[in-house]
């Protein structure tokens, strides 16, 4: 997160390297560097391997039951101590992603401020957004390569948290640093308090952020050009990922700063290639064409509608007319099924479908439940987007059952809490004929005797990958085609296997593995597409330069030590 400094900050050389994160060995200090460094009282006596340590590291979370504590202690090792922390995360990434990343990250939301303690990343505030300059221009950040943002409004599905979303930034980029490979002192998490209008949260004594109500309009729109400018002032290069906007700023922001810098949102592309990339690798496995199938959208917002986007130009790659392509979606909102005589978002304008398209249902648009759409678009895919816990019920995937072989779930809403279904569920209600994806990850499921694992369609699958990619080749923008690359590549990478609720995308162990790959693809698109602001001799060199760049937890040998 930070860079060390030459600078001595507390008078004591040696205390500075225990207190920064990034430098800190803690008890794996050897006895030179402690005589260098000047260790000597500061440390219990016995030094310590980094495994030794991971085995007590993973001692300490173990022995806390509920998620939230184990997160709370995961969350005082990485500001300990980043080496060890990331050496946990290599251990055992499916173990720890649920509790660094959704669900558990949502709860460390909401509860942000009750367990604020140490500093990390930056709080940037619609009051001092005069001083947002300086304030990135400390010399500690010169080095960063990637910074994830969120002005808090829409954390998972869990609405405004205003300062406490602070959490998913945090989270995001230990991700990128877990999976990606970013080296942690490259990254920078940042919250733009812009107040929040969660009443709860703003009249919590404990509550860290700006105590206001929301500023929006011009105000808003002003402080977020400061902040992008004083970014692309700052750096010559930098990825700036937007997460968790809510939908009136997401696309709008994107379309505003997306030509401007190496920039995107991850909730709107990131999550639009996760599920485009699991659905073509059904669609491969099945020998069919995405066009093939009929899509409900339920929750069409930002990440609803990324995605439709999404699946929309793959069909049109795939010989579809654009038209024809949109109007294989039936998509709807808190307010119903889109019609073009709504009152629509432009985003959403595509998707409406017309009085004509409705003329053999036995009911008009506006009394059309989530079921009575499934059933009348005879839909095979449906996807959740809704935040809206439990919307897929029993009768709504019966009835998707009843009209194809292979009904495709997708309940993406995240925390799991907000899952609109539950997959073992989703499975027991269609006799296990449905293929099932969540956004959050969910115990394997049972069906015939057997366990299966279900696949996680989150985004984490991508953004990871497309970050790393876009600062390989240093890409001075960030282009749809390097988010279909993405897709694309994901769903080459596994063997898919389509018993119980199928399995479509590698494994979250190997995480890793998939952001090198995509990566590869992203920095080639960049290169291809002309954004890519360094060259490669050739493929080889490109694969070389990516794999050379990611970060793995060791120690380095600390100044004036070994
Ligand atoms: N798996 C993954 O990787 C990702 C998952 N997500 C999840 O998707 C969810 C939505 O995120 P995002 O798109 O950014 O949020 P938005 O607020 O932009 O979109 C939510 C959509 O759901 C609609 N909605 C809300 N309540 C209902 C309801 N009762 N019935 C029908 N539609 C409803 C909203 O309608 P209206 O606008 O009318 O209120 C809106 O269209 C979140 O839970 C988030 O965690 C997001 C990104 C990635
Ligand atoms: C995964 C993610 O980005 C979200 O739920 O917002
Ligand atoms: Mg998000």
């Amino acid at each position: 997160m930070t860079k060390p400094t030459d600078t001595n900050r507390s008078g004591h050389a040696g205390l500075d390297t225990l207190l920064d994160p990034l430098t800190n060995k803690g008890t794996a200090f050897s006895e030179e560097e402690r005589d260098a460094l000047d260790l000597w009282g500061l440390l219990p006596p016995h030094v310590e391997t980094l495994d030794a340590q991971l085995e007590r590291a993973k001692a300490m979370i173990a022995e806390v039951d509920k998620p939230i504590e184990k997160y709370l202690r995961l969350r005082d090792l990485q500001d300990d101590n980043e080496v060890l922390f990331y050496s946990l995360a290599a251990d055992d990434l499916p173990g720890t992603l649920p509790l660094i990343y959704t669900p558990t990250v949502g709860e460390g939301c909401v509860e942000f401020s009750r367990h604020y303690q140490h500093p990390r990343g930056l709080f940037l505030t619609i009051p001092e957004q005069d001083k947002i300059p300086e304030i990135l221009a400390h010399p500690r950040f010169d080095d960063i390569e990637v910074i994830v943002v969120s002005d808090g409004e829409r954390i998972l599905g869990l609405g405004d948290q205003g300062a406490n979303g602070m959490g998913i930034p945090i989270g995001k980029l230990s991700l990128y640093t877990a999976c990606g490979g970013i080296d942690p002192a490259k990254t920078l998490p940042i919250l733009l308090d812009t107040g929040t209008d969660n009443k709860d949260r703003r009249e919590n004594p404990t509550y860290v952020g700006w105590r206001h109500e929301r500023v929006r309009g011009d105000d808003y729109d002003a402080f977020l050009d400061a902040f992008v400018d004083a970014v692309k002032g700052r750096w010559d290069h930098v990825l700036l990922q937007f997460e968790d906007f809510a939908q009136a700023n997401a696309l709008r922001l994107l379309n505003r700063y997306r030509d401007k810098l190496c920039t995107f949102n991850d909730d709107v592309q990131g999550t639009a290639a996760i599920t485009a990339g699991l659905l073509m690798a059904v669609a491969k496995s099945a020998g069919q064409k995405l066009g093939e199938q009929t899509f409900v959208i339920f929750g069409a917002g930002s990440a609803g509608c990324g995605i439709g986007r999404m699946l929309v130009s793959l069909m049109v790659d795939e010989g579809m007319d654009e038209a024809e392509a949109y109007a294989k979606f039936y998509a709807i909102d808190s307010s119903g099924l889109l019609m073009d005589d709504g009152d629509l978002k432009d985003f959403q304008k595509p998707f409406a479908r017309s009085a004509d398209d409705l003329k053999d249902w036995d009911m008009s648009a506006e009394e059309a439940s989530l079921l009575d759409v499934v059933k009348n678009a005879e839909a095979t895919v449906l996807i959740g987007t809704s935040g809206q816990s439990g919307s897929f019920t029993e009768d709504v995937i019966k009835a998707m059952a009843q009209h194809t072989d292979r009904p495709i779930v997708m309940p993406l809403s995240n925390p799991t809490a907000n899952s609109e279904a539950a997959p073992q569920d989703v499975l027991d209600w269609t006799d296990g004929k449905a293929l099932v994806a969540t956004g959050s990850p969910f115990d394997p499921v049972c069906w015939d005797g057997k366990e299966y694992t279900v696949d996680q369609a989150n985004n984490a699958y991508i953004f990871p990958g497309v970050g790393l990619g876009a600062i390989a080749a240093r890409a001075a923008k960030v282009t749809d085609a390097m988010f279909v690359a993405a897709a694309r590549k994901l769903a080459e990478i596994e063997d898919t296997n389509t018993d119980g609720p199928g399995h479509f995308i590698p494994p979250r162990e190997k995480l890793r593995e998939v952001a090198q790959a995509i990566a590869e693809a992203v920095a080639r698109q960049a290169v291809s597409d002309g954004v890519a602001q360094v060259d490669f001799a050739d493929d080889g060199e490109l694969s070389k330069r990516i794999e050379e760049r990611m970060w793995k937890p060791h120690y380095e040998p600390s100044q004036g030590g070994e």
